[in-house]
């Protein structure tokens, strides 16, 4: 077979919320998804396209415990069938092969699915020559992963508020892709549907260059479809307020240089999802009440990252005293961490042709 095109797909990790901004914020993380693609000239494609995808995997999810690699049944490739579908082509049009280099660990809060899903997208556009724009592939990517936050982080990159305009009856029939991922379902049954057009909205926010992302990521899996579940469905309206206080000055606070330690300590609480998520993280009502700028200098705030397990903590230096603290905490409950340092990135998703 000989390659008639060979790209590149970059992704890059994301932290959601950063404490009252439930699913509004997200900042977007120097860790990268990597799809290197070769595409095959289609004239040696036979009857069924779907089988000459050929997907490997390195990284995180490798392996027989790893994700699947039928094209049907993994995220990114299902999602990418279901962009196709959408616009009227039922499959793979050309034999490929897609190496999948995943080094964001999954179920950890730092939008593993979310990469996955925006990489699906910029897949099936790239493979169906769909020519979508960043702002219509978020549409596909909302259509699937219904909170904005991680998504248009993973797409657009930098520090991002969003938000998803309300939905007829009539475009809200596909599932989150975390009821997909637990059911192991697909999603290209559901691509009869339009996707209606501007469905995210969204608005860059200024991030101080100092302010680094330390996250300590505790060897087990939170599933955020789990995470969401527990949630309650009303609120109390002092909890409301509290986080909506919160969020309107923590925005500006991370945007200052030097940043101010109080104020984005305190700007970094919340009473909407951390508090009912304590009962899947040992450790973490003890962590986020007891790390503090007064104890920890260079330490901004702290907050769950995503929907957790993972603790991401704000901070200008001093990160490895400030990390081992929150190991230590995690050790006590017998959980192991990994610790990554991570930069706060401009760029989002990026597809290119590779050489
Ligand atoms: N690169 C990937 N390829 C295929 N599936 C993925 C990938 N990344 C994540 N997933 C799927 O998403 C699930 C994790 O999603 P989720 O519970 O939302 O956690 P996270 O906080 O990591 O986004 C994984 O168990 C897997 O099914
Ligand atoms: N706002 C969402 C964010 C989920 O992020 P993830 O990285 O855990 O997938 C939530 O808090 O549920």
């Amino acid at each position: 077979m000989t390659y008639s095109r060979k790209l590149k797909i970059t992704v890059p990790c994301s932290s959601s919320n950063i404490g009252p901004g439930f699913d509004v914020l997200g900042v977007t993380l120097s860790l990268y998804l990597t799809l290197d693609i070769s595409i095959f000239e289609p004239s040696s494609v036979k009857e069924n396209y779907n089988t000459e995808v050929v997907l490997t995997y390195s990284g995180e999810g490798k392996g027989k415990d790893g994700v699947p690699l039928s094209v049907e049944k993994n995220l990114i490739t299902k999602t990418a069938l279901y962009v196709l579908a959408c616009n009227n082509i039922y499959g793979f049009t050309a034999p490929m092969t897609i190496n999948v280099d995943n080094p964001i660990p999954m179920g950890r809060g730092l939008g593993s699915s979310g990469a996955a899903v925006v990489a699906g997208v910029m897949l099936g556009n790239v493979s169906g020559n769909l020519g979508l724009t960043k702002d219509r592939m978020l549409d596909y990517c909302l259509m699937i992963e219904r909170h904005p936050d991680n998504v248009t982080a993973a797409l657009m990159g930098g520090f991002i508020a969003s938000y998803l305009r309300e939905l007829n009856t009539d475009d809200t029939g596909i599932p989150h892709s975390e009821e997909l991922e637990k059911k192991n379902d697909t999603i290209n049954k559901f691509s009869s549907q339009i996707v209606p057009e501007r469905i995210g909205h969204y608005i860059k926010l200024n991030w101080a260059k100092e302010i680094k992302a330390i996250t300590i990521i505790p060897q087990f899996e939170v599933s955020t479809a789990e995470a969401r579940e527990i949630l309650p469905n009303d609120y109390n309206k002092n909890d409301v307020v509290f986080n909506l206080q919160r969020l309107a000055v923590l925005i500006m606070a991370l945007s200052q240089s030097p940043p101010d330690a109080d104020l984005i300590c305190q700007a970094m609480q919340d009473k909407v999802h951390q508090p009912y998520r304590k009962q899947l993280i040992p450790g973490l009502s003890e962590i986020i009440t007891n790390v503090k700028p007064t104890t920890h200098p260079g330490l901004l705030g702290i907050c769950l990252s995503g929907a957790g397990p993972t603790i991401l903590a704000l901070a200008t230096h001093n990160f490895d005293n400030i990390s081992k603290t929150v190991i230590d905490m995690f050790a006590k409950e017998n959980i192991e961490t990994v610790v990554k340092v991570l930069d706060v990135v401009e760029d989002g998703a990026q597809g290119c042709r590779a050489l």
